[in-house]
Protein backbone atom coordinates (compact mmCIF):
# COMPACT_ATOMS: atom_id res chain seq x y z
CA UNK A 1 0.00 0.00 0.00
CA UNK A 2 1.30 3.55 -0.75
CA UNK A 3 0.13 5.52 2.45
CA UNK A 4 0.54 9.11 1.05
CA UNK A 5 -2.22 10.17 -0.85
CA UNK A 6 -0.53 10.92 -4.74
CA UNK A 7 -1.65 14.36 -5.64
CA UNK A 8 -2.68 14.82 -8.69
CA UNK A 9 -0.62 17.87 -10.38
CA UNK A 10 -3.15 19.04 -12.68
CA UNK A 11 -1.67 22.69 -13.59
CA UNK A 12 -0.65 24.29 -16.83
CA UNK A 13 2.44 25.74 -15.38
CA UNK A 14 5.69 25.19 -13.14
CA UNK A 15 4.94 28.53 -11.47
CA UNK A 16 1.62 27.25 -10.15
CA UNK A 17 2.67 24.20 -8.95
CA UNK A 18 5.11 26.13 -7.04
CA UNK A 19 2.50 28.16 -5.84
CA UNK A 20 0.39 25.23 -4.81
CA UNK A 21 3.71 23.76 -3.28
CA UNK A 22 4.45 27.09 -1.30
CA UNK A 23 0.98 26.14 0.82
CA UNK A 24 3.24 22.88 2.19
CA UNK A 25 5.59 22.20 4.62
CA UNK A 26 8.53 22.52 2.49
CA UNK A 27 10.41 19.34 4.60
CA UNK A 28 7.28 17.27 3.95
CA UNK A 29 8.29 14.72 0.64
CA UNK A 30 5.09 14.08 -1.22
CA UNK A 31 4.24 11.51 -3.82
CA UNK A 32 2.80 13.26 -6.43
CA UNK A 33 1.21 12.60 -10.07
CA UNK A 34 2.42 14.66 -13.41
CA UNK A 35 0.18 13.97 -16.07
CA UNK A 36 -0.28 15.10 -19.74
CA UNK A 37 -1.38 18.89 -19.13
CA UNK A 38 2.27 20.31 -17.11
CA UNK A 39 4.40 16.90 -19.04
CA UNK A 40 3.43 18.97 -22.33
CA UNK A 41 3.88 22.16 -20.40
CA UNK A 42 7.25 21.61 -19.19
CA UNK A 43 8.48 18.95 -20.58
CA UNK A 44 10.54 16.50 -18.40
CA UNK A 45 12.58 19.30 -16.43
CA UNK A 46 9.37 19.07 -14.64
CA UNK A 47 10.24 15.60 -13.31
CA UNK A 48 13.67 16.68 -12.60
CA UNK A 49 12.58 19.28 -10.43
CA UNK A 50 10.09 17.73 -8.44
CA UNK A 51 12.44 14.58 -7.59
CA UNK A 52 15.43 17.52 -6.45
CA UNK A 53 12.60 18.76 -4.21
CA UNK A 54 12.20 15.36 -2.68
CA UNK A 55 9.38 14.30 -3.91
CA UNK A 56 8.07 10.65 -5.64
CA UNK A 57 6.98 10.86 -8.92
CA UNK A 58 3.67 8.77 -10.58
CA UNK A 59 4.50 9.77 -14.26
CA UNK A 60 1.09 9.24 -15.86
CA UNK A 61 1.34 9.43 -19.57
CA UNK A 62 -0.80 6.54 -20.35
CA UNK A 63 1.11 5.66 -23.34
CA UNK A 64 -1.06 3.80 -26.20
CA UNK A 65 0.51 2.68 -29.55
CA UNK A 66 2.55 0.21 -31.20
CA UNK A 67 4.36 -2.14 -29.42
CA UNK A 68 7.94 -0.95 -31.14
CA UNK A 69 6.79 2.59 -30.23
CA UNK A 70 5.86 2.70 -26.49
CA UNK A 71 8.84 0.24 -26.17
CA UNK A 72 11.31 3.06 -27.28
CA UNK A 73 9.16 5.64 -25.94
CA UNK A 74 9.96 3.86 -22.22
CA UNK A 75 13.55 3.43 -22.45
CA UNK A 76 13.77 6.80 -22.97
CA UNK A 77 11.23 7.94 -19.71
CA UNK A 78 12.72 4.76 -17.84
CA UNK A 79 15.58 7.28 -17.32
CA UNK A 80 13.55 10.07 -15.67
CA UNK A 81 13.58 7.73 -12.43
CA UNK A 82 9.80 7.70 -11.80
CA UNK A 83 8.42 5.22 -9.76
CA UNK A 84 5.15 4.59 -11.37
CA UNK A 85 4.25 5.20 -15.01
CA UNK A 86 1.33 4.06 -16.97
CA UNK A 87 0.00 2.68 -20.47
CA UNK A 88 -3.64 2.01 -21.53
CA UNK A 89 -4.33 -1.79 -21.29
CA UNK A 90 -6.36 -1.19 -24.48
CA UNK A 91 -2.87 -1.24 -26.46
CA UNK A 92 -2.74 -5.25 -25.61
CA UNK A 93 -0.74 -8.02 -24.76
CA UNK A 94 2.07 -7.09 -27.27
CA UNK A 95 1.99 -3.55 -26.25
CA UNK A 96 2.29 -3.99 -22.65
CA UNK A 97 5.09 -6.37 -22.74
CA UNK A 98 6.77 -3.61 -24.88
CA UNK A 99 6.62 -1.09 -22.36
CA UNK A 100 8.17 -3.06 -19.95
CA UNK A 101 10.83 -4.32 -22.06
CA UNK A 102 11.63 -0.55 -22.24
CA UNK A 103 11.92 0.17 -18.93
CA UNK A 104 13.99 -2.37 -18.37
CA UNK A 105 16.47 -1.91 -21.18
CA UNK A 106 16.09 2.11 -20.31
CA UNK A 107 16.58 1.90 -16.85
CA UNK A 108 20.35 2.71 -15.86
CA UNK A 109 22.88 0.09 -14.22
CA UNK A 110 21.75 -0.42 -10.73
CA UNK A 111 18.51 1.35 -10.56
CA UNK A 112 14.98 -0.45 -10.25
CA UNK A 113 13.23 0.05 -13.25
CA UNK A 114 9.63 1.85 -12.82
CA UNK A 115 7.04 0.07 -11.87
CA UNK A 116 4.38 0.22 -14.96
CA UNK A 117 0.32 0.05 -14.36
CA UNK A 118 -2.18 -0.19 -16.83
CA UNK A 119 -5.45 2.01 -17.27
CA UNK A 120 -8.58 -0.22 -17.84
CA UNK A 121 -11.55 1.80 -17.86
CA UNK A 122 -11.17 5.59 -17.03
CA UNK A 123 -13.26 6.77 -13.97
CA UNK A 124 -14.64 9.28 -15.94
CA UNK A 125 -16.31 6.46 -18.02
CA UNK A 126 -19.79 4.66 -16.96
CA UNK A 127 -21.24 1.49 -17.95
CA UNK A 128 -23.95 3.07 -20.38
CA UNK A 129 -21.21 5.27 -21.82
CA UNK A 130 -19.02 2.52 -22.06
CA UNK A 131 -21.17 0.28 -23.65
CA UNK A 132 -22.78 2.77 -26.49
CA UNK A 133 -19.27 4.43 -26.97
CA UNK A 134 -16.91 1.90 -27.11
CA UNK A 135 -19.43 -0.82 -28.64
CA UNK A 136 -18.67 -3.25 -25.63
CA UNK A 137 -21.60 -5.71 -24.59
CA UNK A 138 -19.87 -6.93 -21.58
CA UNK A 139 -20.61 -5.09 -18.17
CA UNK A 140 -18.49 -2.50 -16.80
CA UNK A 141 -16.74 -4.77 -14.30
CA UNK A 142 -16.10 -7.44 -16.50
CA UNK A 143 -14.45 -5.01 -19.06
CA UNK A 144 -11.88 -3.94 -16.18
CA UNK A 145 -11.47 -7.66 -14.57
CA UNK A 146 -10.47 -8.50 -18.34
CA UNK A 147 -7.94 -5.79 -18.69
CA UNK A 148 -6.52 -6.22 -15.65
CA UNK A 149 -5.94 -9.82 -15.84
CA UNK A 150 -4.44 -9.04 -19.55
CA UNK A 151 -2.12 -7.12 -17.70
CA UNK A 152 -0.97 -9.14 -15.19
CA UNK A 153 -0.59 -11.73 -18.35
CA UNK A 154 1.88 -9.00 -19.62
CA UNK A 155 4.23 -9.10 -16.47
CA UNK A 156 2.72 -5.39 -15.27
CA UNK A 157 2.79 -4.38 -11.86
CA UNK A 158 -0.92 -3.50 -11.70
CA UNK A 159 -3.72 -1.27 -12.79
CA UNK A 160 -5.60 2.36 -12.53
CA UNK A 161 -9.04 1.48 -11.92
CA UNK A 162 -11.70 2.38 -9.60
CA UNK A 163 -11.97 1.48 -5.88
CA UNK A 164 -15.26 -0.13 -7.27
CA UNK A 165 -13.30 -2.93 -9.10
CA UNK A 166 -10.22 -3.49 -6.80
CA UNK A 167 -11.29 -6.13 -4.79
CA UNK A 168 -12.24 -8.27 -7.43
CA UNK A 169 -9.26 -7.50 -9.29
CA UNK A 170 -7.45 -9.07 -6.38
CA UNK A 171 -9.35 -11.92 -6.58
CA UNK A 172 -8.71 -12.67 -10.15
CA UNK A 173 -4.97 -11.59 -10.05
CA UNK A 174 -3.55 -11.52 -6.59
CA UNK A 175 -3.02 -9.54 -3.60
CA UNK A 176 0.15 -7.61 -4.39
CA UNK A 177 -0.96 -6.74 -7.90
CA UNK A 178 -1.57 -2.77 -7.60
CA UNK A 179 -4.85 -1.14 -8.06
CA UNK A 180 -4.14 2.48 -7.68
CA UNK A 181 -7.35 4.49 -7.77
CA UNK A 182 -8.21 7.71 -9.32
CA UNK A 183 -11.98 8.72 -8.86
CA UNK A 184 -11.76 9.80 -4.95
CA UNK A 185 -13.79 12.18 -3.87
CA UNK A 186 -14.78 13.12 0.49
CA UNK A 187 -17.85 12.50 1.36
CA UNK A 188 -20.13 16.01 0.22
CA UNK A 189 -17.49 16.50 -2.43
CA UNK A 190 -18.52 17.52 -5.87
CA UNK A 191 -17.66 14.46 -8.77
CA UNK A 192 -16.89 16.82 -11.49
CA UNK A 193 -16.48 14.46 -14.14
CA UNK A 194 -15.85 11.06 -12.49
CA UNK A 195 -18.49 9.11 -12.30
CA UNK A 196 -16.99 6.11 -10.59
CA UNK A 197 -15.94 7.61 -7.11
CA UNK A 198 -15.36 6.78 -3.76
CA UNK A 199 -14.24 8.27 -0.44
CA UNK A 200 -10.29 7.65 0.52
CA UNK A 201 -11.35 5.58 4.02
CA UNK A 202 -14.16 3.39 1.56
CA UNK A 203 -11.24 2.99 -0.96
CA UNK A 204 -9.09 1.50 1.52
CA UNK A 205 -11.89 -1.44 2.52
CA UNK A 206 -12.61 -1.59 -1.45
CA UNK A 207 -9.46 -3.28 -1.90
CA UNK A 208 -7.23 -0.28 -3.15
CA UNK A 209 -3.46 0.07 -2.86
CA UNK A 210 -3.10 3.48 -3.61
CA UNK A 211 -5.59 6.58 -4.11
CA UNK A 212 -5.08 9.37 -6.66
CA UNK A 213 -6.32 12.85 -5.80
CA UNK A 214 -6.30 15.96 -7.71
CA UNK A 215 -9.12 18.53 -7.33
CA UNK A 216 -9.88 17.70 -3.67
CA UNK A 217 -6.47 19.02 -2.74
CA UNK A 218 -5.74 21.61 -5.69
CA UNK A 219 -8.93 23.58 -5.49
CA UNK A 220 -9.44 23.40 -1.79
CA UNK A 221 -9.36 26.68 0.03
CA UNK A 222 -6.47 24.75 2.06
CA UNK A 223 -4.74 22.32 0.23
CA UNK A 224 -2.42 20.77 2.86
CA UNK A 225 -5.47 20.64 5.30
CA UNK A 226 -7.35 18.88 2.59
CA UNK A 227 -4.51 16.58 2.01
CA UNK A 228 -4.34 16.14 5.54
CA UNK A 229 -7.76 15.09 5.91
CA UNK A 230 -7.60 12.80 2.77
CA UNK A 231 -4.42 11.43 4.44
CA UNK A 232 -5.96 10.93 7.62
CA UNK A 233 -9.34 9.05 6.20
CA UNK A 234 -7.35 6.41 4.03
CA UNK A 235 -4.58 5.59 6.48
CA UNK A 236 -7.14 5.57 9.42
CA UNK A 237 -8.90 2.96 7.62
CA UNK A 238 -6.39 1.05 7.15
CA UNK A 239 -4.52 0.92 10.31
CA UNK A 240 -7.48 -0.06 11.91
O1 LIG B 1 -9.09 6.42 -14.89
C1 LIG B 1 -8.43 7.43 -14.56
C2 LIG B 1 -7.08 7.57 -14.81
C3 LIG B 1 -6.42 8.68 -14.38
N1 LIG B 1 -7.05 9.67 -13.72
C4 LIG B 1 -6.26 10.83 -13.27
O2 LIG B 1 -6.40 11.00 -11.85
C5 LIG B 1 -6.54 12.36 -11.51
C6 LIG B 1 -7.85 12.56 -10.81
O3 LIG B 1 -8.11 13.93 -10.60
P1 LIG B 1 -9.36 14.47 -9.80
O4 LIG B 1 -9.22 15.95 -9.91
O5 LIG B 1 -9.21 13.97 -8.38
O6 LIG B 1 -10.61 13.97 -10.44
C7 LIG B 1 -6.41 13.16 -12.81
O7 LIG B 1 -5.08 13.60 -12.89
C8 LIG B 1 -6.69 12.14 -13.90
O8 LIG B 1 -5.91 12.38 -15.06
C9 LIG B 1 -8.39 9.56 -13.50
O9 LIG B 1 -9.03 10.47 -12.91
N2 LIG B 1 -9.04 8.44 -13.90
Amino acid sequence: MIERPIIALDFSSKAEIKTFLNKFPQDEPLFVKVGMEIFYQEGPAIVEWLKKAGHDIFLDLKLHDIPNTVQRSMIGLAKMGVAITTVQAAGGHQMMQAAKQGLDKGTPAGQTPPQVIAVTQLTSTSQAQMQKEQLVQASLEESVLHYAKGAQEAGLDGVVCSAWEAQKIHDVTSENFICLTPGIRPYGKAADDQKRVVSPGKAYLMGANAIVVGRPITLADDPYKAYQNIKTDWNDIADE
